[in-house]
Formats: C-alpha cells, structure tokens, sequence
C-alpha cells in the first residue's frame, strides 16, 4: 500500500508540477522545450511496448511518427478535420499500418525483424517524399494549428493538451501493462512456445501490441504536426531514430518513467551538446558515475571487468572529446553511439531501473501484501473420472526426413488416469506429445479428444482443448515472478473488455488472479517464492513451477515431460507426492519418465516406446518383465534399474 502510495503520489506530482510551470515560466523557448518533452513522452511509451516489453529492436518507430504527423497535417489541411479528429485518424493510421507492418514482420526474430522495420522506415520515408500532391515533397507541409473548441490554442494551452494526453496515456497504459496484457507481453519476451502452450496466442499478443505501440506512435506525430505547424519527410528518418531508442534503453526499459526520463533527454541532447561548459558537466559527471558504479561492482564482485571498465573507458572518451574538440555538435552520433554503448553495457536496466532500486532501499518500501490463496476447489475443481477413454491416438507418426521419430503409435488415455510413456533415450517421447500437444504436426495419423478430432500442428489450440503442458527442457517465463508466470496462464478469469482494463476497471479479476495463483503456488509448495523471479528459483522449485503454471490452465489432461530430471532425491518424494494430490482432482495425466520409481508408483498403465514404436504396454510390473522392454534397455541401465539413473 506505501508503495502505491509513494508511486502515484510521486506520478500526481511531477504531473501536477509539469502542468503549473506555464504559469511561473513565460520563456516560449523553455515552454517549447516541455511541449516536445510531453510528446515525446508519449512516443516513448509506444515505443517501450515492443523495445521493452516484447524485447525486440524496433527500427520503424520512428516512422510511424512521421505517418501520424502526415496524416494529422492532411486531414486539417486538405479535409478541414478539428483536432481530435484529426489526432483519432493520427492514431489510427499508426494501429492500422503498425497492424500491418507486424503481420509478416513478426514472424521473424532478432535482426530480421529489425531489418523489416529498418525497411519500413524507408519506405515511408520515400512514400512521404515523393507523394508530393499530398504531402508536399521535400517542399514540406506547412499547417495552422486548429482551434479547440472555437478557441485559438495559445503555446501555453497547446503545451497543456499534449500533458493531458501524456497523463491519459500513462495512466492508460498502466492499467494495461499491469493486467493480463503486460503479462502477456513479457511472457512471449521469455518464451513464445509457452506462451502459446498455456492458450494465450503469442503472435496475436505480438501484433496487438507492435499496433499500440505504433498508434502511440501515430498519436505524438499528429501532436508533432500541431507543435511544429511544418513537416518534412526527412524529419523522420534513422538519425532521430538512434536517439529514441538511445531515450528508451538510457530511461529504462519496462518503465513509464524509464519513457518519461528517456523523453527528457532526448529534448535536452541538442542543449547538451550546443552548450560546451553542460556538455563537459554532463559527460564529466557520468565519467564519475560509471567510475563509481564500476569500482562498487568490481569490489562486491557483481559486476565482471568489462562490464566496469567499457563506460569508464566510453564515458572517459566523451570528457576527452568535449575538452579537445571544438564544435560538439559535428560529433553528435559519435556522442549518442559512446552514451548508448555505456548504458548497455554498464547500466542494462537504464537510469530509472538503477533509480528506483536505490530508491526501494532508500525507503525500505516494503512490497504490498499478498491476499489469502483461494480455496484450491474454487481453482481446480474436483472432476468425476469415469475412466471413459479422453485421448486416442491412432497409428500417429511423425517423421524428420529420414527419422522416424514416432513411427505408428496408438494408445488410449482414460479419464482421470496416470498413463505412462516410457523407452529409451531417442524412443520418440517427447516427439510423440509435442504433436499431441501442438507443437509439431503429425507426419500421419489420428488423434480424437473426447471422441472428437484434435487440432494439429498449433499448441494455442491443443492449450484451448484443455490439454496442457511442461517441458523437458524448462521454458519458464524467467523474468516474471512464480506468481506471474501462474497468473499468465490463468484460464477463465480474465473476461473484462479491454476498454475496461484501459480505464482500470478490471482490477476485481486481478485481484482474484493472485489469490488462484497463490493457491496453485501452495499446491505445489512454492507459496512462499511468489514473488521470485523464475530465474531466480532453484532448478528444482523451476520443475515445480512449470506443473504449477500447466494447473493454470485448469486442464483436463496434464502432460508432464520428464517431470523429475535433474531433481535430487527429497524433491522427486516431492514430486511424487505432489502429483498424487493433482491426480486425487481428477485429471488425467501423461507422465514421460526416466526414473521407474516414479513411473511404478504413479502409473496404472504404461506404454513403452522403442524407435518411434510401441513395444510393450501393460501394468508397470508387466511392462518391466516384458522381454522386448528388457531387449531395448539392454546397454543402457534396464527399466528397473532406472530410478539410480541420472535423467
Ligand atoms: N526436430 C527434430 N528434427 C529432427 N530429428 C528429431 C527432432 N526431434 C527429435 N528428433 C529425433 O527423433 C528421435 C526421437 O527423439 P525424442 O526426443 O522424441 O526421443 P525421446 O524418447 O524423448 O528421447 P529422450 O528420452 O532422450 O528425451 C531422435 O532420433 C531424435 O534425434
């Protein structure tokens, strides 16, 4: 509660600051400069939701500026639109082509997908400049900033709409980066398979979220328009692009006031370097910092050399440069390119992530508290097993080129049952569920879930089927808390529109998400790291929380790849007995497992692989006398013998 508190009490007041400077500054430059500072804020904010929080180089933010200017600028000059309409279209154009534009481009990853948008960039910047009937050319656009309500915008009431704007955003964006949204983004940041795997639909959160950021985008170049009353195509080009994503990695990443702070730098940069004395100041300053900071690490051993020595070194080069060279400004990219290398080298979490950790320990503030955990029958209601048949698989076969990984399977999984999928290393396991849970589509074959035909080859849809999932190989959403990464896969509690959630209205169903959440966390035993970050966990508590996460989804059949690899003695007890009291609820499991133990305690019925084949199916006592079980473990540690076997 303090913490809230001291967050948007420190909100409320830089707004409310902000907002009375006009009425104590009268200087029109000084005023300029706050205009442009709220503006970008808002472009920032945009730009942070795909830099930040779906963790990927956005090149065309940049664009969608210039696209939102343009189009605010032709509906008053060519249509006579008023503002807010002409702001909507602003905004809107940037929704509809960012929609576009992250379609095909978010099918790609990492450096392709920034070379889309450097693409786009281009592009637009052609377009705007060779479609001269409508914006002008190079000639430029000039316009006459619209009235508002049929009174004349003054700078001063101008400088006040865009700060309304800004607040409304921020608050906005708040409330959607806070809920189920934000949540989502950053899973799909993490891991993509999973987000898909726990029924969220990781591209369809992607494109919804590169369309905000852009419209963000749109919104801020139609205020741009109305600021500066000119445009020129070559505004909006790559050089003012370096320096906002130089804004948002120097503010700090996942931020609103990482946005804000970004925003305030980039306004000032060209002050910065016009003035020598502040450029040597500012540069002199940083120097000592990174100086600091980097000693700290060295000494408390949390930082490695490099990591110390680069922004001493860059930031070093500035003071040099400052002192030697004349005019600053010639060296301006040199400059911004030494400022963004030390910030993501030395500082990854940018100046407002530093800030508030040392402002957290300041304070002592102490996180809210968590609410009680919901009643565990609320969350996972018990289910009458009939032992009806739930999953038929029907000669499934999924070949790579030559390999047939699974070669011909059929099994039955009956309800509210433990079935068993064993066989030696490269039997086909892991292949046989990630094309029952989605993951690969099946070379042939069939598989029915309650009678009716499975979906193939998507695990969103597989996940909406009620089927879910861990991984053998962890795929844990590590930069969210074990509360998080449970809440993320919540199914059925987040109803609320998303004009609801904007306006924060959905909090009641935030609220009961932690308390389902809790309860998944106390099933498993991990109630008390709720709010440890995954990566953070120790590999065990990391398996636990992928069952805990896969219970989200409220599933009526649990598949658990290799649930007990790499887990010390006590946890595999654990282990067992944990997926004893998921078993006591009803659903049904696949159980892929190394250790027979595990297998000869839980299952009532096991099927055992070998080259992508069944060989043996039966009790787990039948299976491991089977002679064809003992032939195919023969060289490796037997199926008996597998519980001392390191998985
Ligand atoms: N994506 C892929 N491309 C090509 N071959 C694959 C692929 N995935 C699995 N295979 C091959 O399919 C065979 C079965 O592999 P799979 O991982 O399903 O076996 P497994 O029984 O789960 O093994 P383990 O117990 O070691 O995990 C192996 O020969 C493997 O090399």
């Amino acid at each position: 509660m303090k913490r809230l508190l001291l967050i948007h009490g420190a909100e409320l007041a830089v707004f409310a600051l902000l907002a009375a400077v006009p009425l104590a500054v009268a200087n029109p430059y000084a005023l300029g400069l706050l205009t442009l500072l709220a503006i970008y804020g808002i472009l920032l904010i945009g730009l942070d939701v795909t830099v930040g929080y779906l963790g990927q180089i956005n090149l065309g933010h940049v664009a969608f500026l210039g696209l939102g200017a343009y189009a605010a600028g032709i509906c008053l000059t060519r249509f006579g639109l008023g503002l807010f309409p002409a702001l909507g279209v602003a905004t809107g154009v940037g929704i509809l082509l960012g929609g576009l534009l992250a379609l095909p481009a978010l099918r790609l990853e990492g450096p392709q997908f920034a070379l889309a948008t450097l693409s786009f960039t281009a592009l637009s910047f052609t377009f705007l400049n060779e479609m001269e009937s409508l914006t002008g050319g190079a000639q430029g656009l000039s316009l006459t900033r619209p009235p508002l309500f049929g009174h004349d915008l003054t700078p001063r009431a101008f400088f006040w709409l865009c700060t309304v704007l800004l607040a409304f955003v921020w608050l906005t964006m708040r409330n959607l980066l806070h809920s189920q949204w934000g949540r989502a983004f950053e899973a799909l940041r993490d891991s993509a398979i999973a987000t898909d795997a726990m029924g969220i639909g990781a591209y369809r959160h992607k494109v919804a979220a590169f369309a905000l950021g852009s419209g963000l985008g749109g919104l801020a170049g139609g205020l741009y328009a109305f600021n500066f009353q000119y445009l020129q195509p070559q505004s909006f080009v790559y050089d003012l692009m370096v320096i906002l994503l130089l804004g948002v990695v120097l503010g700090g990443r996942k931020s609103l006031w990482g946005a804000f702070v970004g925003a305030s730098i980039v306004v000032l940069l060209p002050n910065l370097l016009s003035n020598r004395h502040v450029f040597l100041a500012v540069s002199g300053l940083g120097f000592l910092l990174a100086l600091g900071s980097g000693a700290r690490g060295l000494v408390r051993k949390t930082t490695r050399p490099f990591q110390a020595l680069a922004p001493v070194v860059a930031m070093g080069l500035l003071v040099v440069g400052g002192l030697l060279v004349k005019n600053t400004e010639d060296w301006r990219k040199a400059i911004f390119a030494l400022m963004l290398f030390s910030v993501v080298v030395g500082l990854p979490e940018g100046l407002m992530g530093f800030a508030a950790r040392a402002l957290t320990r300041l304070f002592r503030v102490a996180p809210s508290p968590l609410p009680a955990p919901s009643p565990l029958d609320d969350v996972l209601p018990l289910r009458v097993a009939d032992g009806s048949a739930f999953l038929e698989l029907e000669d499934l076969k999924r070949h790579f080129g030559g390999v047939k990984a699974v070669d011909g399977l059929s099994m039955t999984v009956r309800s509210g049952q433990i079935h068993g999928l064993i066989g030696p290393n490269g039997s086909g396991k892991s292949t046989a569920v990630n094309v029952i849970s989605g993951l690969y589509p099946p070379t042939s074959g069939r598989m029915r879930l309650r009678g009716r035909p499975l979906g193939t080859g998507s695990l969103y849809r597989a996940a909406q089927s009620g089927l879910a999932r861990t991984f053998q190989n962890l795929q844990l959403f590590g930069e969210l808390t074990a509360l998080e990464n449970v809440m993320v896969a919540l199914k059925g509690v987040y109803r609320s529109p998303i004009p609801l959630v904007l306006l924060g209205l959905a909090k009641g169903e935030e609220r009961r998400a932690r308390a389902d959440g809790l309860a998944l966390l106390d099933l498993l035993g991990l109630k008390d790291q709720a709010r440890t970050r995954a990566k953070d966990l120790t590999y065990g508590d990391q398996r636990f929380l992928e069952i805990a996460r896969a219970l989200a989804r409220k599933p009526d059949l649990l598949i658990l790849d290799e649930p007990a690899a790499g887990l010390a003695h006590p946890d595999v007890q654990r282990l067992i007995q944990t997926i004893r009291r998921i078993h006591q609820r009803g659903i049904a499991m696949i159980l892929i497992e190394h250790h027979m133990d595990v297998v000869s305690e839980l299952c009532t019925l096991v099927t055992v692989l070998d080259g992508g084949r069944v060989i043996a199916e039966g009790s787990p006592d039948e299976v491991k006398r089977h002679p064809k079980v003992v032939e195919a473990y023969l060289g490796q540690a037997g199926p008996g013998d597998a519980a001392s076997e390191p998985a």
